[in-house]
């Protein structure tokens, strides 16, 4: 299978000394789903971040869809970002000041790209958001939000999108709603998710989970449950002494 994303080992050190991933080496394949879980400080954030080209590694090297993102300079990064990489955030972000629909078409403006108002609107309806396209942002519930949210992520056909604790946010019930959304984003759509998580009921909507602990991977689980991933979360705190 094609990799969408490949680390090798990533190494990030902090201004202040603090090393936040310690040679981390890992792939994510095409059309999949998976969570990354670990401790607090283990550096799920940073590899997000490092992942996505939001923020430069101290070494290795980062490939989305077959470019090596690190040989890149900030400029062309920043371009390959906004074409190649969808996100979700914990708090949808949204511009307030614009409409569903104009948040959806966020990134092709950013890129400088015209506006798809029928790629957009079909993604919109297929995510039950068909009605709302002239509503803002502070109109909508949170599942809502961060539906248009994933909306906008789907626009510009990423080789990836980062969910970085999309459900931190939600209430159970939408937290429920926009997990079955990103699985059936990779099952029907053949995206690739990497979604950064504390919820073990999170991490059981995908296909696999990446376990961190002090920067380094810390094993994986296939075809995970809530129980399955809270037992293992338990005994990498135990390893590390911070608990999960
Ligand atoms: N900008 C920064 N400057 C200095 N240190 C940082 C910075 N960002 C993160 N760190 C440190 O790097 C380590 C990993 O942080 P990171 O945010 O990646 O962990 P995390 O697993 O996402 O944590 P959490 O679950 O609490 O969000 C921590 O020790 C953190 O304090």
């Amino acid at each position: 299978m094609a990799e969408a994303v490949r680390l090798e080992s990533l190494y990030k050190t902090y201004d202040n000394a603090v090393t936040a991933l310690d040679g981390v080496t890992a792939a994510f394949a095409d059309g999949t789903f998976t969570a990354v879980m670990g401790p607090s400080g283990s550096g799920k954030s940073t590899l997000l971040h490092c992942a996505a080209g939001l923020d430069r590694p101290t070494g290795g090297r980062v490939f989305i869809g077959g470019t090596e993102l690190t040989a890149t300079t900030d400029t062309a990064m920043t371009r390959f970002r906004r074409e190649r990489v969808g996100f979700v955030f914990q708090d949808y972000n949204l511009l307030p000041a614009l409409t569903v629909e104009q948040n959806v078409q966020l990134p092709l403006r950013l890129a400088g790209r015209r506006a798809d108002r029928e790629r957009g609107r079909a993604i919109l309806d297929r995510l039950g958001l068909g009605d709302r396209l002239e509503q803002r942002p502070d109109q909508l519930s949170g599942g809502q939000r961060q539906r248009v949210a994933v909306a906008r992520a789907l626009l510009t056909e990423p080789a990836v999108i980062f969910a970085d604790e999309p459900t931190g946010a939600l209430d159970l019930r939408s937290a429920r709603e926009v997990l079955t959304l990103l699985r059936s984003v990779v099952r029907e759509h053949g995206r690739t998710v990497v979604m950064v998580t504390h919820d073990p009921m999170a991490a059981a909507y995908a296909d696999s989970v990446l376990f961190l602990a002090d920067g380094r991977l810390a094993g994986s689980l296939t075809a995970p449950t809530a129980d399955a991933v809270a037992e293992r979360l338990a005994h990498l705190g135990d390893l590390t002494g911070v608990p999960a």
